[in-house]
């Protein structure tokens, strides 16, 4: 019997992630655009003339410091109704205390207890939550309100370190703005789309689609599917960039004209609005005269964008063993250490699984990074047990640097015992990873607050393993050999 797919995958239609995306974007990564939403609003040739087209005021928001290399200056530059001053004076924003950059506990040694005194958990433990839960019925929660931080490090006032959140939400933003003084947003959905409307005009994104939301940049959240599910990783340092791509050559992985970028979109509203800034950790509101969402015109290289994961090429072995999961990257946010990341966004796409001679499933491991792991939909090879609630989209798993990983039990046995036929791995599937060389600590939320965490993860993943040491037995390369096949 062929193990090959009845239906040719050739012969499958292409099915993009967000059939429903009312918009128009444009393409390419990195690329300096132009949008008006009025004619004619743009300047010719100059960025600030006396007096713009419609009267607009002109605004600059930088992503960058003025005098950082061209190759990685961002900036754009808005013409809008009003500018962003139009705003009262900031007060603390009290309805979500569950935001935090605060990860590093004074005492990580603490004898009593592994709970430092400001409710981080500093710890090397094996991590997995089943999936966090969505606001319960007859509950109204937002976006704004329905983030949660789970884990991170360092601390945005120097720009070093990052926060990995996840929402829960079933209700839109309204008449309230948020923007992030403390690094870029990498958005993740799980459940729901999301519709965006930002100061560089609209953006739809549904799961197995990911938005960046740039430090700075105002947005507001509508739910057009209802409860609403996805993760966060918040970069204080630089921004996301394409991989290198070494000796894979020019093309591939995650292809630059598959980002998309909103094209100029403005209303009419002088009623108003909440601002809420998310500044140093802690939020922070105002009150806006009108809506922020009064650009006429943008150009730049400094703006949200979206990318469907399904557009993203995978590269494998087509010869022998388990290939690094830096082959999966999407993005990635650089420290300074060569070839090293603040955080480094890896996919685990549906694709072929050909290794020969090999255990196709991932190696047990202690890594010098930080994992955090989330599922979009289906299931993550080498994670078959259920036992103790299992990985489920919508859950997560943290395994810090050093700490022991790999697959389950039942993994193993599958894995060492499969017949290494081609087959298709992870179809219908799409977990992902945020690896970093930081070390992280965990909120008190994620910890004991939010109910989801699987407090025996470790026994029930791996206490089952056992020793099948046999000192006569040469290993499946040494029988491959004396077959001739190795
Ligand atoms: O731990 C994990 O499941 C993530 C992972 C996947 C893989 O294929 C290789 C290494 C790795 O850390
Ligand atoms: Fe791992």
């Amino acid at each position: 019997m062929s193990h090959l797919p009845e239906t040719p995958l050739s012969a499958a239609p292409w099915i993009p992630s967000n059939p429903k995306d009312p918009y128009k974007y444009l393409s390419g990564f990195g690329s300096h655009f132009e949008t008006e939403a009025l004619e004619g609003a743009l300047p010719k040739v100059q960025n600030s003339p006396q007096v713009c087209p419609y009267k607009a005021y002109t605004e600059c928001l930088s992503g960058t410091a003025f005098t950082a290399p061209r190759t990685h200056n961002l900036k754009a530059w808005l013409y809008r109704i009003v500018p962003s001053v139009g705003q009262g004076t900031f007060k603390p924003y009290t309805a979500n205390p569950y935001i935090t950059s605060d990860f590093h506990s004074s005492d990580p040694t603490d004898p009593s207890s592994v709970k430092s005194p400001d409710g981080v958990y500093n710890v090397p433990h094996q991590a997995r939550w089943s999936p966090f839960p969505l606001p319960e019925e007859g509950q109204s929660v937002d976006f704004l309100d329905g983030l949660r931080t789970v884990c991170g490090s360092g601390h945005p006032a120097s720009r070093h370190g990052l926060a990995i959140h996840v929402y829960a939400a079933n209700a839109d933003m309204k008449k309230r703005a948020l923007y992030n003084s403390d690094g870029d947003f990498l958005v993740v959905p799980q459940q729901g789309r999301l519709d965006i409307t930002t100061e560089f005009g609209k953006i739809s994104v549904a799961p197995n689609e990911i938005v960046v939301i740039p430090r700075g940049v105002r947005f507001s959240v509508a739910l057009p599917d209802g409860p609403s599910r996805g993760y966060i990783a918040e970069c204080y340092a630089g921004h996301y960039e394409l991989p290198d791509l070494g000796p894979i050559g020019a093309n591939g992985l995650a292809n630059p004209r598959d980002f998309l970028h909103p094209v100029a979109w403005f209303e009419e509203d002088s009623s108003a609005w909440t601002v809420v800034s998310k500044f140093g950790g802690k939020l922070f509101e105002a009150e806006l005269r009108g809506s922020p969402f009064n650009v006429i015109a943008w150009h730049g290289n400094y703006a949200p964008y979206k990318y469907d994961l399904q557009r993203f090429m995978v590269i494998n072995t087509v010869s022998y063993d388990h290939a690094d999961p830096s082959i999966f990257t999407v993005l990635t946010c650089k420290s300074a250490m060569a070839g090293t990341a603040y955080l480094d966004f890896v996919i685990f796409p549906p694709r072929w699984g050909v290794a020969d001679w090999t255990f196709r499933p991932p190696w047990y491991h202690r890594n010098s990074m930080t994992e955090f792991m989330g599922l979009i939909k289906g299931k993550y090879e080498a994670k078959e047990s259920t036992k103790g609630g299992g990985f489920h989209p919508g859950g997560a798993t943290l395994h810090s640097m050093m700490s022991a990983h790999g697959p389950d039990a039942l993994g193993f046995e599958k894995g060492s015992g499969a017949e290494l036929h081609p087959v298709r791995v992870a179809d219908n599937t799409q977990a992902f990873m945020f690896e970093s060389y930081l070390q992280f600590g965990i909120t008190k939320w994620a910890w004991e607050g939010s109910g989801a965490r699987q407090p025996n993860y470790m026994l029930d993943s791996w206490g089952e393993i056992k020793p099948s040491f046999d000192k006569t037995f040469k290993g499946t390369a040494a029988e491959a050999m004396a077959n001739g096949q190795h």
